[in-house]
């Protein structure tokens, strides 16, 4: 992109100071390191003997165990100051593109995923469509176009799209006309009528909310049986479709090609897929469709942007595709911005997050640290990609050892034994790698190349290529976009954060227990799968580009179930030292208990103040603070043994798909959605064990110190332990007395729980 400098940036990465908070980093890394110093040299002063004089209760291997776990949470403290230690901001500015006439905009694809139709119910889907249908772009008509994939087959979804593609005949003019701002019309009508505007504006309101309730209402009516016998055959392709058995079916709903040469202002494409499906083959959950959907729309329309949400993912912002521009063609080397995320933000999102899944701190704290270093992680969702760095093509600027076959021109037969054997794709795959922005797609019906875009997505096209290892989104992994986003940034590519203002896209985040803590489950599995693989950021930093502090900020992420055990661990040596009358802190008395009632004051304020500064309650941080004790003994601890049985071939990992709510909250009035909720799935037994025992451990220690008299083993440091964790899990506490119905823990989990619990005080006090 040439440039003179009267010309102004369409972007700025603008450096954030932090320096009062890099001192807080290094104080509490001092604290740590000197708990781990007083540890380490009272150890080695009494090897084999109790370990200090003052005070003999103290025992030996509780002090070893607790060294280890303090060295471990010291670890996770340096790589957590690594990345957040040079936050950048992008600030985006697209009302300069249109000055710019020496820009011009190139065509994006835009994916949208779903794989079930009663999780994901289709009106939720058809919003997302409707908002990218209606986003503002010149020439939109003929530069999007939107493909849907539908991995659960479901015919209602199909003609749920069908309908929307009518809808947005009207939606899209009048979203247009009226520079209506938030394009998902479950959200724009939920506002109520308009206060202001013309006579013809409140006209058109109130038909288009006329209209949008009747598609509403057809779309919640549908029923699966009834379309399948429908009489024009429409659904055909549907019937005697098994999920997880059918051929590709691809249903061109709205074609913009289609007769209409030079009318840009058109609607974008609207294509249907749902890709083939055997109990032959993988099919490799939402990388597997994704790469599907990469693939048809090669053949199809073959934009060099792909833009992909998942089905719950509104466009918030109508210029997110401009303001991503300004991130794809403001840079002097496109390797700035190999891919450019925006931040996952949620609608109707409960207030003070009470089950600690907005992760509003760690986008803001985490997010911009990281793009700092080389770049956003590649979240999913609300990511713009350039198809040929998904194509495996390197940024110009690497200099590869290796000649790489991407450079220059590759041979047909390089293509093929990459890409496959589809000469359509490989055609399409030409243009791409050899850099392309503008290649006019060809001026043909979408439907006429149908046949194309079926043998691209059948279920044997990938075998023997590199599609989900070297090209396309990456297999192995139920967190496939950590471990595709590693591979662009390994590859050399930087990533850039989009962060507009309104937000670019809002989701559903999961509410209630069991669906948060199997969503938390399905990450930590998936990041101990890239951990074990050779995908790892380790090997990529020493054998790749991946740079080394970016890697180092991927492990702030990938060690999440790693700390499962160590957590646990530590969680459980207050309770054992209660137990059996032993200590594994310093006692008050003694100068090393100072430090660690600093560290857990200073700690904690830290953590308090960047709620703080994220504009976040205090309500918020607690919620978060306990929400992580419990993830990681329920989610993360069940992740991490999931795992360990996969490595071991006894079972194996499935992507988990989250429920969506179509309005935004599921619990009927006299319902409390805030509130905790469980059932007897396994990820409850060991937090709901962990509770009881503190509870007991407490009761004990009293017991001994009051009653019984002979306290003294354990200190004031074991008590606050328990009684902090006991804080911390204070849902299972309301969960184990009083809560009925799903706010109560079944009686399985208590009484798994209970005999867990048994054990371990049974060996706790023999010892
Ligand atoms: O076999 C499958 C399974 C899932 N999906 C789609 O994948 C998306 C994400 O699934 P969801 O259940 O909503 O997972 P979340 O936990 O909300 O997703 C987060 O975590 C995932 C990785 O675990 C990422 O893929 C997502 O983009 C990210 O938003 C949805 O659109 C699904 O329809 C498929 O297309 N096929
Ligand atoms: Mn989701």
């Amino acid at each position: 992109m040439a440039k003179s400098a009267t010309k102004l940036p369409l972007q700025e990465r603008v450096p954030l100071r932090r320096t009062a908070w890099k001192l807080a980093d290094l104080a509490v890394l001092s604290l740590l390191l000197a708990l781990l110093a007083r540890r380490a040299a009272l150890l080695l002063a009494a090897p084999g003997t109790g370990v200090n004089a003052a005070a003999p209760s103290s025992c030996t291997w509780c002090w070893l165990a607790a060294l280890v776990c303090e060295a471990w949470f010291t670890v996770v403290w340096l790589i957590n100051v690594n990345a957040k230690w040079n936050p950048v901001r992008f600030d985006t500015h697209p009302e300069r593109l249109a000055e710019r006439t020496d820009v011009e905009l190139p065509a994006v694809d835009m994916f949208v995923t779903t794989a079930d139709p009663k999780l994901e119910p289709p009106i939720v889907t058809v919003n997302t469509v409707l908002s990218l249908l209606a986003l503002d772009y010149p020439t939109a008509g003929k530069k999007l176009a939107c493909y849907v994939s539908d991995d659960g087959c479901s015919p209602v979804t199909c003609f749920a799209l069908r309908e929307a593609a009518e809808f947005a005949k009207l939606w899209v003019p009048f979203c247009k006309k009226h520079g209506v701002s938030v394009r998902a019309p479950f959200v724009y009508f939920s506002s109520g009528a308009p206060e202001r505007g013309d006579g013809e504006f409140q006209r058109d309101w109130t038909a288009m909310k006329n209209e949008y309730e009747k598609l509403a209402s057809r779309i919640e009516n549908a029923d699966e049986e009834s379309l399948l016998r429908r009489g024009d055959g429409e659904f055909a392709e549907f019937v005697g479709a098994e999920r997880r058995d059918h051929p590709t079916i691809i249903k061109v709903l709205w074609d913009n090609g289609k007769g209409k040469a030079g009318d840009g202002d058109g609607i974008p494409g609207l294509i249907y897929i749902s890709r083939e499906k055997s109990p032959r083959h993988h099919h490799h959950f939402k990388a597997g469709a994704m790469n599907v959907l990469t693939r048809v729309s090669a053949v199809l329309t073959n934009a060099p942007i792909m833009l992909n949400v998942d089905c719950d993912m509104f466009a918030n912002n109508a210029q997110v595709a401009l303001h991503a521009m300004c991130l794809l063609l403001g840079f002097d080397d496109e390797v700035h911005s190999g891919f450019v995320q925006a931040p996952q933000k949620f609608y109707g999102a409960l207030k003070d997050d009470p089950f600690g899944n907005q992760l509003e701190v760690i986008y803001e704290k985490l997010g911009f640290g990281i793009a700092g270093l080389q770049g956003m992680f590649y979240g999913g969702t609300g990511c713009f990609h350039r198809r040929k760095v998904i194509y495996g093509v390197p940024p110009e600027s690497t200099t590869d050892v290796q000649p790489t076959r991407m450079r220059g021109s590759p041979s047909y037969k390089e293509l093929q034994k990459m890409f496959g054997s589809s000469t359509e794709f490989i055609e399409s795959a030409r243009s791409i790698i050899s850099g392309e922005m503008f290649a006019t797609a060809p001026a043909v019906d979408l439907s006429s190349r149908v046949e194309e875009a079926k043998q691209v997505s059948n279920c044997s096209y990938e075998a023997g290529t590199n599609w989900g290892q070297e090209v396309g989104w990456v297999y192995g992994s139920m967190t496939e976009d950590i471990l595709t986003g590693q591979r662009v940034h390994a590859a050399g590519w930087r990533s850039a954060l989009l962060n507009p203002n309104p937000p670019a896209f809002l989701g559903a985040a999961p509410t209630g227990g069991p669906a948060s803590l199997t969503q938390y489950k399905r990450w930590a599995t998936g990041l101990l799968e890239i951990i074990l693989s050779r995908n790892n950021p380790i090997l990529l930093s020493i054998s790749k580009h991946l740079e080394f502090r970016q890697c180092l900020g991927y492990l702030v992420i990938d060690v999440w179930p790693l700390r499962a055990p160590l957590e646990l661990c530590y969680a459980l040596l207050g309770p054992y030292c209660l137990l059996s009358n032993q200590s594994f802190l310093p006692k008050a008395s003694e100068p090393g208990f100072i430090i660690a009632l600093a560290l857990f004051l200073i700690y904690n304020a830290y953590n308090f103040l960047e709620y703080k500064e994220c504009r976040l309650s205090a309500r918020a941080w607690w919620n978060n603070l306990r929400m992580q004790r419990i993830v990681s003994s329920s989610a993360w601890l069940l992740a991490f043994l999931t795992v360990v049985l996969k490595t071991l071939g006894l079972s194996e990992t499935v992507f988990e798909v989250t429920r969506k709510d179509a309005d935004g909250d599921a619990a009927g009035a006299d319902e409390d959605p805030g509130r905790f909720t469980f059932d007897a799935s396994p990820v409850f037994v060991p937090p709901t064990a962990l509770t009881i025992l503190n509870l007991v451990a407490i009761a004990v220690g009293v017991w001994r110190a009051v009653v019984a008299g002979a306290g003294g083993g354990a200190g004031v440091g074991e008590f606050v332990c328990c009684g902090w964790l006991v804080l911390c899990f204070w849902p299972f506490v309301r969960g184990l007395v009083g809560g009925k119905g799903s706010y109560g823990i079944p009686w399985s989990v208590k009484i798994k729980a209970g005999l867990l619990v048994a054990a371990f005080v049974h060996f706790s006090i023999r010892n």
